[in-house]
């Protein structure tokens, strides 16, 4: 599984309904990693997330839950991506086994991914970069972090108010993966912005692949 490229964040919260043709053609577009983020108050909607796990597991993209490591257990995704307040990155190892990829927030703090590489992530997540209407409270990060953080080993998320128009910025700062949520999902074409955002990994100014591979088979 490629650890590099598009990462899409669906935020069930901000969208108006399930706009699961959002998901087909961003998936459409070759997206390879797909998060399912639901900060809605609710029970887990089991349903919405078994539809992205059919959906993603059909085009062999990954599938992250965000916060709630038991719905990635019980869909069978592919990991779950936990903030600073979500729980124990350790525990969500311990159960979801060692193949889970495991995302944890840093903010810009490289001690955060230092010490969630530690207990068992795998990725280190930093951002925001720029204004993010999906999380517009989100402390705001340097893009010289990203360079830093390329040395720790793992794959190196950016996330915050990236779009078509600013993403180059952090791809030739280090990012391998690129999390975009409102610029994918409020594009008026959803699929032709994945594929923008996508052949930017391809420029001349990309730093070079880190080499990171997911092998399959993960839960
Ligand atoms: C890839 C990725 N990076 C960061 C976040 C933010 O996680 P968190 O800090 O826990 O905030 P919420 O998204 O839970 O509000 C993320 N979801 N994904
Ligand atoms: C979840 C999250 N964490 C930091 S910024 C952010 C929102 C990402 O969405 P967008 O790409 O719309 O800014
Ligand atoms: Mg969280």
């Amino acid at each position: 599984m490629t650890v590099r490229g598009v990462y899409a964040i669906y935020d069930r919260t901000t969208l108006a309904d399930d706009a699961l043709d959002r998901v087909d053609a961003i998936l459409d577009a070759g997206t390879p990693w797909l998060q399912y983020r639901d900060k809605r108050d609710t029970a887990p909607d089991h349903a919405l997330a078994k539809a992205l796990r059919e959906r993603t597991r059909a085009v062999g993209a990954a599938l992250i839950v965000n916060d709630d490591w038991r719905l990635a257990r019980d869909i069978g995704a592919d990991g779950v991506h936990l903030g600073q307040s979500d729980g124990s990155i350790a525990q969500a190892r311990m159960a979801l086994g060692p193949k889970a990829i495991i995302g944890v927030s840093c903010s810009d703090r490289i001690q955060r991914a230092r010490d969630g590489i530690a207990a068992g992530a795998s990725y280190i997540s930093f951002g925001r970069f720029f204004d993010s209407r999906t999380k517009p409270d989100a402390p705001p990060a340097a893009l010289t972090v990203l360079g830093e953080a390329r040395a720790l080993g793992v794959p190196v998320v950016a996330i915050g108010g990236i779009d078509t128009h600013n993403a180059a910025d952090v791809i030739a700062a280090g990012a391998d993966l690129v999390a975009v949520s409102g610029a994918l999902f409020h594009a008026p074409n959803s699929s032709e912005a994945a594929r923008q955002l996508a052949a930017l990994f391809d420029t001349q100014h990309a730093r070079a692949p880190q080499g990171h591979d997911f092998s399959g088979d993960l839960l």
